[in-house]
């Protein structure tokens, strides 16, 4: 199937997340400004902007770390706006952070497989019921956990600590974790922040391969290489509202995208 068909396939199908009008205010200040924006299916969608344009909150209200104050947001065309970001996880949709805080004595696997969504062992009580149910998910866990590490190229270090992980290794454990529960969307916080020119080569591979598996992405970054490498297409925020939305190539050109950086950098 050429690139143009896959496309215009992925416009027609139920986007994977949608914001509708949100809004979001903290007291005076509206952070999110009317936002209206569709993720398509199978798509690597970027969402860049200058300092303060309200890209981070737009994730927020995306995970459900906070709520809008008015508008909605829809998961595989489900309404999700009053969900509990657990809630979210559990329909489908990961997050990464920008600073990613593994827990620093647990091994990379142990890390990793505190992520898997649903795991029987995890109640109590299945643990004196059905305990050989819950010893074989735990061992479908590891092996899920083992190979997603191997994706991510720290297979090495599976059971060392995470302490000894560098900001940029930290950042491919993340997806590794985000990975384990199965997720149909990935939001990622600026994956290039801190990352050494070798990593970020990895981090750019997993990426493409993972969404090549059919997983979707919506990616904030200010690494604007990375963009344009990556995106299918790019949306741009500025001062909490939605500037312009296009191909990488096109939002690069649009003198309104020049101006809104020009003007945050001054
Ligand atoms: N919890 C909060 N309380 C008050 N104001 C907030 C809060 N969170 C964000 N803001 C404000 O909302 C605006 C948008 O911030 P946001 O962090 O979403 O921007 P951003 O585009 O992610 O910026 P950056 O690229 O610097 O991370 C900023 O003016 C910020 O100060």
């Amino acid at each position: 199937m050429s690139d143009t068909t896959a496309q215009q396939r992925a416009e027609t199908r139920t986007p994977v997340l949608t914001a509708r009008n949100v809004v979001r205010r903290f007291g005076g200040l509206v952070a999110v400004n009317n936002v209206s924006f569709d993720v398509r299916p199978g798509e690597i969608l970027g969402l860049i902007g200058p300092n303060g344009a309200g890209k981070t909150t737009m994730f927020d209200l995306l995970a459900g770390s906070i709520l809008p104050t008015s508008g909605e947001i829809l998961l595989n065309g489900v309404l999700v706006s009053g969900e509990a970001a657990h809630r979210r996880i559990g329909r489908g949709l990961g997050r990464t952070f920008q600073i990613p805080r593994p827990l620093p004595n647990l091994t990379l696997i142990e890390n990793v497989m505190l992520a898997a969504q649903g795991q029987a062992g995890e109640r109590l009580l299945a643990n004196f019921l059905t305990p050989r149910r819950v010893a074989a998910e735990e061992r479908a866990a590891e092996t899920r956990a083992i190979e997603l590490l191997e994706l991510v190229t720290l297979a090495r270090l599976a059971h060392e600590p995470a302490r000894v992980l560098s900001g940029g290794q930290r950042k491919l454990l993340e997806l590794a974790r985000v990975m384990m529960a199965n997720p149909a969307i990935i939001l990622l916080d600026e994956p290039a922040a801190g990352v050494n020119a070798t990593l970020l080569e990895v981090i750019i591979d997993r990426i493409r391969d993972i969404n090549r598996s059919g997983i979707t992405f919506l990616l904030i970054e200010h690494n604007i290489d990375m963009v344009t490498r990556l995106c299918h297409r790019v949306l741009v925020m500025a001062s909490g509202q939605l500037l312009c939305e296009g191909s990488p190539d096109e939002v690069a050109r649009d003198p309104r995208v020049i101006e809104a950086y020009l003007g945050g950098a001054a």
